[in-house]
């Protein structure tokens, strides 16, 4: 699905990320994790052709990541679904409208009764019509989800989706994550929360990857 091969980043000073080889399998279920500033984030751009590797190669659906025409890349986004760590939305669209947005931009109308399920999914139904600064941190991140799910994507990746909630949200959200990994998609979550990863663990087959030294190593059992 995603493939990189020897990838290195550097943002015009030394490399960040060096001689990455890394395979995202379908239906796997990845975290990742490493000190603040390590690269997580940068990791995940070049996941989702946000950004071009420096050196080495990507593939991304069998697609050469670093010469995407701008059609191509949006095919690619339709297929990756990304929960960022700001969790932006537009504050003058409702909570639906932000979540229908991928859609309408890809010139498709939402089907109201799919909308209404996927909102019930995340447990956000009732605030359908709230404007973004009305909802707590918690409804923001799983709105986010709901966003990044909703063309139907096979990849989700996810950056910090349980930064700012306290255990109960963070325990709802990854309850999610995993409920999409048993439907058959891949997931990767960047995450500092190491009880995060133990809880999971327990729920799903999930490897972890860290990114130390700017390279990516699968971490150890001991975890
Ligand atoms: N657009 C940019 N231009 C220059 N440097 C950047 C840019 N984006 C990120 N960086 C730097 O690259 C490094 C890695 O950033 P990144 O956000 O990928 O790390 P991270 O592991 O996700 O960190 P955190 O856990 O704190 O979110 C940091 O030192 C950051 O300041």
């Amino acid at each position: 699905m995603i493939d990189l091969q020897n990838v290195a980043y550097s943002y015009g000073g030394g490399e960040l990320l060096s001689d990455i080889t890394f395979r995202l399998a379908p239906g796997s279920f990845h975290f990742l994790t490493g000190p603040s500033g390590a690269g997580k984030t940068t990791f995940l751009k070049l996941c989702y052709a946000e950004l071009q590797p420096t050196a080495g190669h990507i593939q991304i659906f069998n697609r050469d990541g670093r010469n995407l025409s701008r059609d191509e890349v949006a095919t690619v986004r339709r297929k990756i679904g990304v929960v960022h760590q700001d969790c932006a939305f537009l504050d003058h669209l409702t909570l639906a409208e932000n979540v229908a947005l991928p859609l309408m931009v890809a010139g498709m109308e939402p089907h109201p009764d799919d909308l209404r399920d996927l909102l019930n999914w995340v447990g956000l139904r009732t605030q359908a019509e709230a404007l973004p600064p009305q909802l707590s941190g918690g409804e923001r991140q799983r709105a986010a989800l709901a966003r990044a799910v909703i063309m139907s994507p096979d990849v989700i990746l996810a950056d910090e989706p349980t930064g700012n909630l306290d255990w109960e949200m963070s325990m709802r959200l990854l309850a999610l994550l995993v409920e999409l990994n048993r439907m058959g998609k891949t997931v990767l979550i960047a995450t500092h929360d190491l009880n995060l990863i133990r809880s999971a663990k327990a729920q799903v087959a999930a490897r972890v990857l860290r990114i130390q030294n700017r390279r990516l190593q699968l971490a150890g059992a001991d975890l």
